[in-house]
């Protein structure tokens, strides 16, 4: 797992690291080295060097340096002249980089700039790092837009200049890298909001030999997980076991008007390794769930007038829900009262439960201060896993606003902290899911855009069913399992685009090529694990 760093964290890691010896200056030679490696190996006859006012602009000026020792033809362009640059440790590198092989271009007009950009093979953008705030103020604004207009190949140096590093939110504008090369650590806004569509390939540049026992020190956003770090939770199904021990799934869904959520979620809990899957849905629709899926045995719950659980199902599905490992609860399930019911009767039990989709709310409804304000609605002994998406998780905390992965974060936060609980996990879906656990924030690979299609959150919910129930003996890994189910779905989303076209996949081409993005997943962990170098890529 990677730390991934708020802006805060990165400054006391910057601090302890200068504690331990490396000054930040040499931080910054490093930086522009590790810059001007990433430069070369796209072997360019003609670089420009963006540089802003601050200790970014000081990365491009010795990246510059570096590259014209080493024979590329470099421009750098600055807004002031290297004397007058406010950062002392920029103006040291920018006073040695001036005096040497690179032709330095003081606030240049617009025109200029532009042919600056178009006589070039690669643009480092240096412009503004950690350090930028609010509105883009000129000249940058200028020399970005023109710089997207023209479309240049651009590597950007800790963030894409424009972009707020802690929240990922993204001036009017703001540079569209083609490669981000992160110092230290990534920084939690290029995960959140615009961040992944702006900083294009994310690489960071570790700089520090011992950076992996001095960041343990600081606290972490968040921790990126990718498949190597799931090998510990993916084991091989053994020969001498039957249905149940594979792991069972009671999923409660389904309405007269959407039968389709169960069946997704369903067939998704037996495709992600289930051995035994039942549906409890309104005899509405029951049998045209028993239709669809014939080796899925489905029991038919009394309906309300409209085709949804009606008032009798809270007992009889609080009944049978013991029985299974895992109860998924809510997709297609609409909010009605009885649905109300079942869902706190299912919270009353000790059941390891999800609460998806129509689920979530039912809780919204039934906590009108919001569900961090009634947390005792939430307290149970079995585990309870909620899988909002950003507008149910704003409806379950009276409607403060969840835009981004940050304060999907935040929110997550605090639904749990109110709960206290360390067997409670949110998983907030977006762009960027966060997989959030009462002590820490698990950032699985995202998915293409292909699963932004109406029904992939019933497919996940399904996903996160079957892996969780697979894991009964696991509970102390919630938050991982969690983000192997995440991984899982982001990979059907890879799989399925690779075969049906990334704007043509459908909710149930996923479900059809879970089996794939199993493998794909345990085949990138296992091959990383054993050294055996790059697995299988994503789809392909
Ligand atoms: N994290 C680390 O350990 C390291 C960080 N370094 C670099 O240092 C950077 C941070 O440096 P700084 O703190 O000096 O910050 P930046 O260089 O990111 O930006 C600061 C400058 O931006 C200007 N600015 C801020 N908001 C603006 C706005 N809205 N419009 C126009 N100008 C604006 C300010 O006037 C200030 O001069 C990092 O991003 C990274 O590139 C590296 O030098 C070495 C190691
Ligand atoms: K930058």
């Amino acid at each position: 797992m990677k730390p991934v760093l708020s802006t805060e964290e990165v400054r006391r890691l910057e601090d302890l690291i200068e504690k331990e010896g490396t000054s930040k200056a040499e931080l910054m030679e490093l930086a522009g080295e590790f810059v001007a490696s990433l430069a070369e190996a796209r072997s360019p006859k003609s670089v420009l060097v963006l540089c802003g006012f601050g200790n970014n602009g000081g990365d491009g000026w010795v990246a510059a340096d570096i590259l014209s020792q080493k024979g590329s033809d470099v421009h750098v362009v600055t807004p002031v002249d290297p004397d007058e640059i406010p950062s002392a440790l920029a103006r040291h590198v920018a006073r040695r980089t001036a005096g040497r092989d690179v032709a330095v271009h003081v606030g240049p007009s617009r025109d200029e700039l532009v042919e600056l950009i178009e006589q070039s093979d690669l643009v480092i953008d240096a412009i503004l790092g950690t350090g930028f705030h609010g509105e883009l103020r000129p000249p940058f604004n200028i020399w970005i837009s023109a710089l997207n207009e023209i479309g240049a190949s651009v590597i950007s140096v800790d963030v894409p200049s424009g972009l707020d590093s802690e929240t990922g939110e993204r001036a009017e504008a703001c540079v569209r890298a083609d490669l981000t090369a992160t110092m230290l650590a990534p920084k939690i806004g290029l995960y959140s909001g615009d961040g992944p569509e702006f900083a294009g390939e994310l690489v960071c540049g570790e700089l520090y030999d011992n950076l992996d026992e001095v960041i343990g020190e600081v606290d972490h956003a968040a921790e990126f997980v990718d498949p190597v770090d799931m090998a510990d939770f993916i084991e091989p199904l053994p020969g001498n076991i039957d249905k149940y021990s594979r792991g069972s799934v009671l999923v409660v869904a389904g309405s007269a008007m959407y039968p389709g959520a169960a069946m997704m979620a369903a067939k998704s809990a037996a495709r992600a390794g289930a051995g035994y899957v039942t549906v409890a849905a309104p005899d509405s629709c029951a049998n045209l769930i028993r239709l669809a899926l014939p080796s899925i045995p489905v029991v038919a719950i009394p309906s309300d007038s409209r085709g949804s659980f009606g008032a009798a199902a809270r007992s009889v599905i609080c009944e049978i829900a013991p029985k299974y490992d895992v109860v998924l609860c809510g997709p297609g399930m609409t909010t009605a009262s009885g649905c109300m019911q079942v869902v706190s009767g299912l919270l009353e039990s000790d059941v390891p439960l999800i609460l998806d989709a129509d689920a979530l709310n039912c809780l919204g409804r039934g906590s009108i201060d919001g569900i961090d304000k009634t947390p005792e609605l939430l307290r149970r002994n079995g585990a309870l896993i909620l899988t909002p998406h950003h507008r149910e998780l704003s409806r379950l905390v009276a409607g403060d606003p969840v835009h981004d992965l940050r304060s999907a974060i935040e929110a997550s936060q605090r639904i749990l902290w109110a709960c206290g609980s360390d067997n409670m996990l949110v998983i907030a879906k977006g762009p960027t899911t966060a997989v959030v656990g009462v002590d820490k924030v698990l950032i699985p690979t995202a998915g293409p855009a292909s699963l932004a299609t109406a029904g992939s959150g019933d497919v996940l919910s399904g996903i996160i069913a079957g892996i969780v129930a697979t894991a009964h003996a696991r509970s102390d890994a919630w938050p991982e399992f969690g983000a192997y189910a995440v991984t899982v779905h982001s990979y059907t989303g890879f799989a399925a685009a690779a075969e049906m076209g990334e704007r043509s996949v459908i909710a149930t081409d996923l479900i059809d090529v879970i089996g794939q993005a199993l493998q794909l997943v345990e085949d990138e962990a296992m091959h990383a694990l054993t050294g055996l170098g790059a697995a299988a890529s994503k789809g392909e």
